[in-house]
């Protein structure tokens, strides 16, 4: 008898897709033999990162990539819609496939356990009629969870009502006295698109959180310490595995160039300025931004998804080209890059400030690395939960003000990034922070031991 199985599928896209890889690389050196599904769509965007981690020489065997069609064309696959829409309507047919083709011809159940992303509640669904083991995984915030947990409790109390439409917006609440603060208006559902949209994703999030809860394990990448109320509130079911950290160096020739780079400046002295993988600038608030940089006059590392269509849809031929050769042309140090080894980038001593869209995987990657926040959350509605965290409940960033056109200003951008990279106290709180996260996934530490109880349970 092999190893054995486990099944992990992500939602299709790298902030999902990322912090799974490093669980099943996890699996893998506890024995396991893990099938990753990727899907067209992302298989080209983060082709690399997936070589990189089946690659990782301290893994004891290989993460087996499968690739199951999205039925998504070329243009499709610029839509977040069309990507929603293709992870409901394609994709649990062909998992299903391709748990069939795992079973074989006599169709015995050869895998152990299927690990999926939360919001694929068909995937957990599947793995319960078919006998299979399952665990949800949260790539967010446990306070998302929360959130979804919570749905009974806001109808209850007249917040929303029962198809999720607010009965006031702008209102602030809070899911337990000890949580930070929410906008209503920033709850999921209620921050994307129009009314009918609204209404799909809150019906989509009831059906996936019946799914969820019904799971023997929920597993967050996350940990105790940097949200305890809101594993309070999601007791006994979520578990913190978090953070879940890259420990490899990869070896590509950016990630050298990144790095090299960063060695010729002092620590703490580098801005590194990154919106994870699906946000984009407008021309105005982008040139804001570089002129922010400039005035700041201290050296920056810059992701900008050039080739991102958002970016290139928005700015006019060669407005980008014109930025850099400005740069290179002035006395200030800054290089742009299309995509930065982050988790690398932040480690390195010389980042001392980090502009960040409060993903939440950036999130736990700069936590993780002791790095004081410039907050920026300008796209899902979880990015402003974590911007409370990182700065009400952590104390180691602070938000940047809009002005009445709604636009980030360069003033603003400068002011901020001197008084993060100046606050002592704020620093010093990130330091703390560090050694927490490290500490919860060393041997002994509540993650560690949360993550040894899972694969104890698969194994049993
Ligand atoms: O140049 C880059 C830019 C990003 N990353 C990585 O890409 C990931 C980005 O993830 P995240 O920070 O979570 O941002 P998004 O890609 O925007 O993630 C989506 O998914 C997250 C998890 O559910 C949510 O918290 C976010 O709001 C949502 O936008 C991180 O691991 C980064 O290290 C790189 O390695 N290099």
């Amino acid at each position: 008898m092999g190893n054995p199985h486990v099944l992990v599928v992500p939602y299709p896209a790298e902030g999902h897709i990322i912090p799974l890889l490093e669980l099943s690389k996890r699996l893998v050196k506890q024995g396991f033999s893990v099938t990753f599904v990727s899907t067209e769509h992302v298989h080209q965007k983060v082709k690399d990162l997936i070589t990189k981690s089946t690659n990782d020489n301290d893994s004891e065997s290989e993460v087996h990539v499968a690739v199951v069609e999205d039925g998504l064309s070329f243009e499709d696959r610029k839509r977040p819609g069309k990507l929603s829409e293709s992870v409901l309507r394609v994709m649990p047919g062909k998992v299903d496939e391709l748990v069939d083709h795992i079973n074989g011809d006599n169709q015995t159940v050869v895998i152990s356990c299927l690990v999926a992303d939360q919001s694929l509640g068909w995937a957990l669904d599947m793995a319960e009629r078919r006998g299979i083991k399952r665990a949800a995984f949260c790539p967010a915030a446990a306070a998302m969870l929360a959130q979804a947990f919570s749905i009974p409790k806001l109808i209850d109390e007249g917040i929303i009502n029962k198809d999720g439409t607010l009965t006031k917006k702008q209102m602030m609440i809070k899911l337990s006295p000890e949580m930070p603060g929410m906008n209503t208006s920033n709850l999921v559902w209620a921050s994307l698109g129009n009314a009918d949209m609204q209404r799909n994703v809150f019906q989509l999030m009831l059906k996936n959180y019946t799914s969820v809860k019904k799971t023997d394990w929920l597993l967050c990448n996350s940990t105790y310490d940097l949200e305890p109320a809101a594993f309070n509130l999601l007791a006994p079911q979520a578990l913190p595995i978090g953070p879940l950290l890259s420990t490899n160096s990869s070896t590509t020739a950016t990630t050298k160039n990144c790095l090299k780079w960063l060695d010729q400046f002092p620590p703490k002295s580098v801005i590194y300025i990154a919106f994870g993988s699906s946000t984009a600038l407008d021309p105005t608030q982008f040139m804001e931004l570089a002129s922010g940089l400039e005035l700041s006059n201290r050296p920056f590392l810059w992701v900008v998804r050039r080739t991102h269509n958002m970016y290139s849809e928005n700015f006019p031929e060669g407005y980008i080209d014109g930025f850099l050769d400005r740069v290179l042309a002035s006395n200030y140090k800054g290089i742009v890059v299309e995509w930065a080894p982050q988790q690398e980038v932040l480690r390195h001593p010389s980042v001392g400030c980090f502009v960040s869209h409060c993903g939440w995987n950036s999130t736990v990657e700069g936590v993780s690395s002791g790095v004081p926040f410039l907050c920026w959350p300008n796209c899902f509605a979880d990015q402003f939960v974590n911007q409370s965290y990182v700065c009400e409940v952590w104390g180691v960033g602070l938000g940047l003000e809009r002005d009445e056109n709604g636009v980030v200003s360069r003033e603003e951008i400068r002011r901020k990034v001197e008084r993060v990279m100046g606050d002592e106290e704020m620093i010093g709180k990130a330091l703390e922070l560090k050694e927490m996260a490290h500490h919860c996934v060393k041997e002994g530490g509540t993650s560690a031991n949360n993550f040894k109880a899972f694969v104890g349970w698969i194994k049993s």
